[in-house]
């Protein structure tokens, strides 16, 4: 027996998913193969933030696993819509990555030390206003591009990219850590820029694996092997972080993060908005002992019904 995974073509995404399809097939008595699938976010140019919101990179992998074509898909967390896809169903999220960004810089440089009027690419305007209210005082770049293509824009970075874009203009620039350390980049990171400095995108470092949710009505045996890897604290903690982004109704391109994590038997979630000049933020934290899917989508709801009670619509620009 095979089953099909759909998947991105970036190197990144390739990585992921023979990941996922390898827990997969030692979780059933089956072989996975991959196959890529190009999506729009894949083929559009121009700035992420600009690209209709959400969902660019999930929609097209989403529509082969409804018509069939693919049997599963994965996809990183923070790049799937809150609002859940009517005939599918993300059955399993396996153990959360590290959830951090990460800084790499020229010459070793943390953001401390990086001089002032500093470049920092980055095409997130989370990240982009996280930064600004650490570091008034620096340039943001804005910057897309699949990981090595970031990079290289990096001062000695440059053999990262393909020659074809640009390299070598920035001082630093901003990735998620759990990307890098897919792709063996690790040693690249400079600075891990820690949740108390600057909170990540709602799901960063988890991935979803999604079916057609005829396939868990019959408990097929694809869909019991994705059951089988799903870890219980992840999937409490982006529900609580996937819910609050919901309630903002804010999506991947609007500067929240937030961060949920269990500690001892308690999930505290954090979360931040900002304006995107980083001239203003808005933090605050919420906690529940509610251990399951209910009390973790409960917390993120309350805890963005909390910050909109302290002017997050405006700050944001969020259009509620
Ligand atoms: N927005 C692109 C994207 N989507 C998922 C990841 C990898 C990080 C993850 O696993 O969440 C990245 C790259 C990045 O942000 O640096």
């Amino acid at each position: 027996m095979t089953f099909i995974l759909g998947t991105r073509g970036s190197a990144l995404a390739l990585t992921q998913s023979g990941m996922a399809a390898d827990q997969i097939a030692a979780a059933g008595n089956f072989e996975v193969e991959l196959r890529t699938v190009r999506t729009e976010g894949d083929v559009l140019t121009g700035p992420l933030s600009q690209m209709g919101g959400t969902g660019v990179f999930a929609a097209t992998l989403r529509t082969r696993v409804l018509d069939g074509s693919v049997d599963f898909a994965v996809h990183s967390l923070k790049d799937l819509p809150t609002a859940p896809c009517p005939g599918l169903v993300v059955a399993g999220i396996p153990e959360r990555e590290d959830p951090r960004d990460a800084l790499i810089a020229r010459d070793g440089l943390t953001l401390e030390k990086l001089p002032a009027g500093a470049r920092i690419g980055t095409g997130s305007p989370r990240r982009a206003a996280q930064l600004r209210l650490i570091r008034p005082d620096i340039e943001i770049v804005d910057i897309r591009g699949n990981v090595g293509t970031r990079l290289a824009r990096v001062a000695g970075f440059e053999s990262y990219g393909n020659q074809s874009t640009p390299a070598g203009d920035c001082d630093a620039v901003v990735l998620a850590a759990s990307g890098l350390r897919r792709l063996g980049f690790e040693e690249t990171v400079t600075d891990y820029l820690d949740p108390t400095q600057m909170l990540p995108a709602a799901g960063q470092g988890a991935l979803a694996l999604e079916v057609r949710e005829s396939d868990v009505e019959k408990a097929t045996e694809l869909a019991e092997a994705i059951r089988a890897v799903d870890h219980a604290p992840t999937r409490w903690a982006v529900t609580a972080e996937r819910a609050l982004l919901a309630r903002l109704e804010a999506g991947c391109a609007a500067p929240v993060g937030t961060f949920a994590r269990l500690e001892e038997q308690t999930l505290v979630l954090d979360a931040v908005v900002a304006n995107p000049d980083g001239s203003e933020s808005l933090r605050h934290q919420a906690t529940t002992s509610d251990l399951s899917a209910d009390g973790a989508k409960t917390l993120g709801e309350k805890l963005a019904d909390e910050l909109l009670s302290m002017g997050a619509a405006r700050l944001a620009n969020l259009t509620l």
